[in-house]
This record gives C-alpha cells, sequence and structure tokens, in this order.
C-alpha cells in the first residue's frame, strides 16, 4: 500500500464569518512572529489594538464572499485536494491550514495513524516569505519534535519561475485576456519592507526595481518582491503582452510602518487618471481565491477604479482546481522534483 502522503499547507480562514471567530483566527495569525516580527510584548500590545476595531470590520468582509459551503479559501483548497488525490499516486492527498482548522498537527498525526511514512510538502505558495513559507515550516517542525513524529520529509521549493505554474496562469486568464483590455494589473498580497531587509541585508537593496533584473541575483531566493516581478514578467512574455500593457501591486497592507510598494490602491487610482479604462487584474501570490481576491480586489478594487474612471474591471480567478494546474502542481511535487527537508 502506498505511504507516500502529500501534504497541501495554505493559509487558513476563520471557522465562521461571525466576529468572536474571525477574533480568534486574527489572534493567532497576527501572534505569530513571522508575521508580526516585533519582540513579544511590542508584539502583544500591537495586536491587542488592531483586536479591537479589525474583527469587526473584517468580519463584514468575510461575509460579503462566504460561501453557502464555508471559506472560499477552505472550499478551493478542498476541491484542488480532491482533485489532486486522483493524480498523486503515492499515497493520499492531505491538506492542512497554518491557522485555524485543520491545524498541521492534526493532519500530521491522522497521517501517522495511517501508517504514512514519507510526507511531501507542499506549502501553496508561489513566492517565498517567511509570513507564509517559513511560519507553516517552522510548525511542521514543532510539530515533529513535540509529537516525536518520524516521517521522512521533502519539500515543494517556491514555483514563482516554473514554467509549468507560469503556463497554468497564462491558460487560465487566456479566454478573458481575448476579450479585449487596455491593461492587466498583476496585485500581488504586500508584506512590510522590514520581512525583505531582514532576509537581504545589504543597504543598497532596491525595493523600488520595476524589473527583477536589477535585483542582485543572489537575492532572488529570498526576496519575496522580486520572485513576484519576476512571476509577472514571465507570464507577461508568455502571453506576448507589451511591457505597457501591465504592472505590479502591492496589496493588504496592514498598520502604519512600510509596505513593498506601489500599493494597489494607489496603484488603481493612477492608472484610472491615465486612462486606462478597461482593467484586468488577477492575484498571482494566491493559488486558491479568498478573502483577498474577492472582496479587497473583487468588491472594493472594482469600486475604487469604476468610481475613478474606468468603465471595465474584471477579476481573473486563481488557479483553484483549474486542471493544467492540478497536472503542474502533481508534476513538481514529484519525488524527483523536491528536496528533502531535513528537521534535526
Ligand atoms: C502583518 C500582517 C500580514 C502579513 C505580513 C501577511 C502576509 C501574507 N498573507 C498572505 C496571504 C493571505 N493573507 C490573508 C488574509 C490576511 N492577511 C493579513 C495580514 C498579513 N498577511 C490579515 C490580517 C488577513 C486577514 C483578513 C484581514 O483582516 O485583512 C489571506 C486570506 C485568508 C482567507 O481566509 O481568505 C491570504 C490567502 C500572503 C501570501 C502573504 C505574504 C506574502
Ligand atoms: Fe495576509
Ligand atoms: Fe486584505
Amino acid at each position: 500500500m502506498p505511504n507516500h502522503a502529500l501534504l497541501l499547507i495554505n493559509l487558513g480562514s476563520p471557522k465562521s464569518p461571525a466576529v468572536v471567530d474571525v477574533k480568534a483566527y486574527l489572534k493567532q495569525f497576527l501572534m505569530d512572529p513571522y508575521v508580526i516580527d516585533l519582540p513579544w510584548p511590542i508584539r502583544k500590545l500591537l495586536v491587542a489594538m488592531i483586536l479591537i476595531k479589525r474583527p469587526e470590520a473584517s468580519a463584514h468582509a468575510y461575509q460579503s464572499i462566504w460561501w453557502k459551503d464555508g471559506s472560499p479559501l477552505i472550499v478551493l483548497s478542498q476541491r484542488l485536494q480532491k482533485t489532486m488525490g486522483l493524480h498523486w499516486q503515492h499515497g493520499p492527498v492531505a491538506l492542512a491550514m497554518r491557522y485555524g482548522q485543520p491545524s498541521i498537527e492534526s493532519v500530521l498525526l491522522d497521517l501517522r495513524e495511517r501508517g504514512v511514512d514519507q510526507v511531501t510538502i507542499a506549502p501553496l505558495y508561489p513566492q517565498f516569505a517567511d509570513s507564509t513559507i517559513t511560519t507553516a515550516l517552522e510548525e511542521v517542525k514543532r510539530v515533529v519534535k513535540a509529537s516525536r513524529l518520524e516521517f521522512k520529509f521533502k519539500l515543494l521549493d517556491p514555483f514563482y519561475n516554473e514554467p509549468r505554474y507560469i503556463q497554468a496562469l497564462v491558460g487560465s486568464a487566456q479566454e478573458v485576456m481575448k476579450q479585449g483590455f487596455d491593461h492587466l494589473l498583476f496585485s500581488f498580497h504586500g508584506v512590510p519592507e522590514r520581512h525583505i531587509h531582514k532576509l537581504v541585508k545589504d543597504k543598497q537593496h532596491n525595493l523600488q526595481a520595476a524589473h527583477s533584473g536589477e535585483i542582485n541575483s543572489e537575492y532572488m531566493d529570498v526576496c519575496y518582491r522580486t520572485q513576484c516581478l519576476k512571476t509577472a514578467e514571465l507570464f507577461a512574455e508568455q502571453a506576448g503582452l507589451a511591457r505597457d500593457k501591465w504592472s505590479v501591486s502591492f496589496q493588504s497592507r496592514l498598520g502604519k510602518t512600510k509596505w513593498i510598494e506601489p500599493y494597489t490602491d494607489v496603484h488603481l487610482t493612477k492608472l484610472a487618471a491615465q486612462g486606462v479604462k478597461r482593467l484586468l487584474v488577477m492575484s498571482p501570490a494566491f493559488v486558491a481565491d479568498c478573502l483577498e481576491t474577492l472582496e479587497e480586489i473583487g468588491i472594493r478594487g472594482r469600486e475604487q477604479f469604476l468610481n475613478e474612471g474606468g468603465t471595465s474591471f474584471e477579476l481573473i480567478p486563481c488557479l483553484n482546481d483549474t486542471p493544467s494546474w492540478v497536472v503542474a502542481l502533481n508534476q513538481l511535487c514529484q519525488p524527483e522534483q523536491t528536496k528533502p527537508f531535513l528537521i534535526d
């Protein structure tokens, strides 16, 4: 019986869009030192302040996109898990969430019960960030040590520049692009600039670069912003888009600290002022549609752009369980494609 599991890991959602559940989720998420990377007492104080008003506003946002079956992020990740199960030939395909349920801990313990001895970890984030991939892997390490798990692990690397991922993205956008548009905006989730400076110590590191080629290639592996630029450039190249037909921006900033730029809301205003009328938007930092795509872009971004002079605004869905993406992900996760992940 095959006993090599594939473990898909995504971010997670609140249990329900009720304020109390959103508050519990935000607390777990924001108290993560890889998300708010400040000393514990400062983080605790800051999170306590955020938790005064944010849960209500976020609950309202979640209520506007919540599905009958639950959070879109969870439902779509479950669909991906199910379809991947038809392709992955080595054992079960499991799904865990970094925050909320099903937790990484419960899923790993269940895999042990099922007699699994090897696990390939597939963090569902194309670009590397401490606030997504590092924290998920640290949680795996914690559980392994706490429960003395003896799995052999393999790990899918960030796939921001993988031709099969880019091809799936281009394929998923083709139909919408055929209908005609003035501009395609790639709106990635942002991170505080500080997160990147921690990994790229070089004071000259350019966080305003408009092209990945302007960045020292040795920082490519750790600079989230550069990886986002690269994904967009490869997409444009593969789709044959002229340089003035697309741009990159970063959404979802939180708090007063400086996040990577340009900011999506500011950039939407600029595009409208430049005379862009028909806008397409895609968010390749996410492989499953979620609050950040459906509400922040699909509702608030659309309203903003149309109010500022745009005439059409089309949000291209994430890859979700698109067949070409499922095939690509299965290929990327194969044992010969992934590297060992050692836990000391
Ligand atoms: C300091 C705060 C945050 C960092 C850093 C951050 C990085 C980051 N997040 C994602 C993916 C997702 N984030 C989502 C929601 C979300 N993100 C933050 C804050 C930070 N994210 C908050 C507070 C929230 C919750 C909603 C809100 O109140 O705004 C989601 C959606 C989850 C869902 O249930 O649908 C995703 C996905 C990435 C990829 C990333 C770094 C690259
Ligand atoms: Fe986020
Ligand atoms: Fe957001």
